[in-house]
């Protein structure tokens, strides 16, 4: 039977593939009473075997297709699988109780989790995260259900899932993931955002595709437009083949913009940057024509492991991202963690609204240690090019200064050792809490440079939670109220003589570019995969022009206005 679903388009593009169901399988375990113990003791150690076979492989193929630092996370679930201070105790429990291989690991497994978390070591705690995800995979095993891993995946699949975790993103590899559909999330979800990085056609927030999609189906994976199409007929696949090869052929139109500099109509030049997640996505920047990175993530660079990055580590992480961009402007954002970005290391006290809680500078400022060590490798890293550092999540001027003062002690510190740093880092802020926004002309004296978030902006500005899909209507960026917030900060970064960048998913909107243009928006940071077409559309527009419209459109009341006036505008111009 053929139907079509409909939600967020989230990433560019359109595939047609087979439907492959990611599923979080269900672990129940019931204790029973064993007779034939060596018949139990061999069925767990078949389950240990199979599942260090499959670790083995997945580590494999991570490292190969994605890349070593993402494969260390499968090391460390081996050692713990080889482990007799683990494996002992479970099989003794077998024999002395007569229990089921299932029972006796899992009370095993949580007797060490429990002791290790309460403990106050982070390493320890580091394994109980290791021993909790690998005895999920061995009791899998045991009951015969299987946990699907995104990095074995071996055919050209659209993966349906109810969501994907950051960590389940990592291993996506697309040669093989040719399109993913969730039911829940938006277009600013990190799924999304990781969709767009990989070039994979994404559509979320699709609500009832786990409910309706069957496993091998065929699907179509319309990312320009948020359709999806189960079981098409003829005519509609040649219908979208024919859309997608479209699409391809504008792609290479815009691929002759790549070496050209972003200048619109009347000869402003504005910069675009793109916005990556790991060292391994500047090829891709390099590639769409970015002219600096406007963003980058670094908390990527802890997640999908199983301990902190190391100070070396992060300073060659920093220092190949810095090299490759050659000298072009690259702002480093420091850790973000939190809200919908967890570590499976660090166990955080559970929070009822994670999104206004410990989070990003927050948690930095009371993990000094952690932000010590990360500020030390973007020094250590900085003179191998043009580095700024962004704090995320600024609330208040307080914390700026603290965060700064932490930063010019470590450099301190640094050059005091004999190592070399920059002393040409600029140290701006992420604008995406209305307070700082509304505050921009007092930070503005303090800050190097300003770049918003709308992602966060939008969300804490009309209280709607950029993953919720049910008050996904009040996520507008049109809304005049995030309009006159973002003309505040651009205005106020002016007055005082430093510039104003963009980063959230807003600078790559077609819409919204003619009036950040308007306004004098310094930098676009986007997916890099949007900057070929958004050079294109600014190359069309006048700056000039725009700028006589933005008086009348921050009078407007409402985001539908704001839309129709830019689409009246473009038309015409
Ligand atoms: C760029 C942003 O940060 P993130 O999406 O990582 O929260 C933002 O909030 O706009
Ligand atoms: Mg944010």
């Amino acid at each position: 039977m053929n139907f079509s679903l409909s939600g967020i388009a989230a990433s560019n593009g359109i595939a047609i593939a087979k439907a492959f169901r990611l599923e979080n399988p269900e672990l129940t375990v019931e204790k029973t009473v064993i007779i034939d113990i060596e018949a139990e003791l061999a069925r767990f150690e078949s389950a240990v075997t199979q599942s260090k076979s499959e670790l083995e492989t997945i580590k494999e193929q991570t490292s190969k297709q994605i890349s070593d630092e993402e494969a260390a996370i499968f090391s460390a679930h081996l050692l713990v699988l080889s482990d007799p201070e683990l494996l002992g105790p479970i099989t003794d429990k077998i024999k002395s109780e007569k229990v089921n291989a299932e029972f006796a690991l899992q009370e095993t497994s949580n007797m060490f989790i429990g002791l290790f978390e309460s403990m106050d070591n982070d390493y320890m705690k580091e394994r109980a995260a290791d021993i909790r995800d690998v005895t999920k995979r061995v009791l899998a095993h045991l009951l015969g259900v299987s946990i699907q891993n995104p990095s074995m995946i071996a055919d050209e699949v659209i993966i349906i899932a109810e969501d994907l975790t950051p960590s389940d993103t990592v291993q996506l590899n697309p040669q093989f993931v040719k399109g993913f559909i969730t039911d829940i999330g938006g277009r600013t979800s990190h799924s999304a955002i990781l969709a767009r990085t990989l070039e994979i056609p994404a559509v979320v927030g699709a609500k009832t595709v786990m409910s309706s999609i069957e496993n091998g189906s065929l699907v179509i994976v319309d990312g320009l437009d948020g359709n999806i199409i189960v079981n098409p007929d003829v005519e509609t696949i040649a219908q979208y083949e024919e859309k997608k090869a479209n699409y391809e052929q504008q792609k290479s139109e815009w691929a002759r913009l790549k070496h050209e500099a972003t200048i619109t109509a009347d000869g402003h030049h504005v910069e675009l940057g793109a916005n990556i997640g790991t060292p391994n996505d500047v090829v891709g920047v390099i590639d769409h024509g970015g002219e600096a990175i406007g963003l980058y993530r670094t908390e990527f660079l802890y997640m999908g492991r199983s301990q902190f990055p190391t100070e070396d580590e992060q300073t060659e992480a920093y220092a190949s991202v810095l090299k490759q961009m050659n000298g072009k402007p690259t702002v480093v954002r420091t850790l973000d963690i939190g809200g919908d970005k967890e570590l499976s290391y660090l166990q955080l006290p559970k929070e009822l609204n994670p999104f206004l809680g410990l989070r990003a500078i927050r948690l930095c400022l009371e993990m000094k240690d952690m932000f010590r060590t990360q500020l030390r490798a973007l020094l250590r890293a900085s003179i191998h090019g043009n580095l700024k550092i962004m704090f995320p999540m600024i609330a208040t001027l307080e914390e700026f200064r603290q965060a700064k003062a932490l930063f010019l002690e470590e450099k301190a510190k640094l050059e005091e050792q004999g190592v070399e740093v920059s002393n040409s880092i600029e140290v701006g802020i992420m604008v995406e809490i209305p307070s700082t926004a509304v505050m921009a002309d007092v930070f503005a004296k303090e800050v190097d440079f300003f770049s918003i978030g709308t992602n966060d902006l939008i969300q804490y500005t009309l209280a709607a939670d950029r993953m919720n899909e049910r008050v996904s209507y009040l996520y507008q960026p049109f809304n005049p109220a995030i309009l006159r917030l973002v003309k505040n900060v651009i205005d106020a970064s002016h007055k005082e003589g430093k510039w104003t960048g963009m980063c959230g998913e807003m600078a790559g909107d077609e819409i919204a570019i003619p009036i950040l243009l308007g306004m004098g928006l310094d930098e676009f940071s986007m997916s890099a995969s949007s900057i070929l077409k958004a050079r294109s559309q600014i190359s069309k527009l006048s700056k000039a022009e725009l700028e006589s419209h933005i008086e009348t459109i921050l009078t407007l009341s409402t985001s539908e206005e704001v839309v129709s006036y830019v689409k009246k505008l473009t038309v015409t111009e």
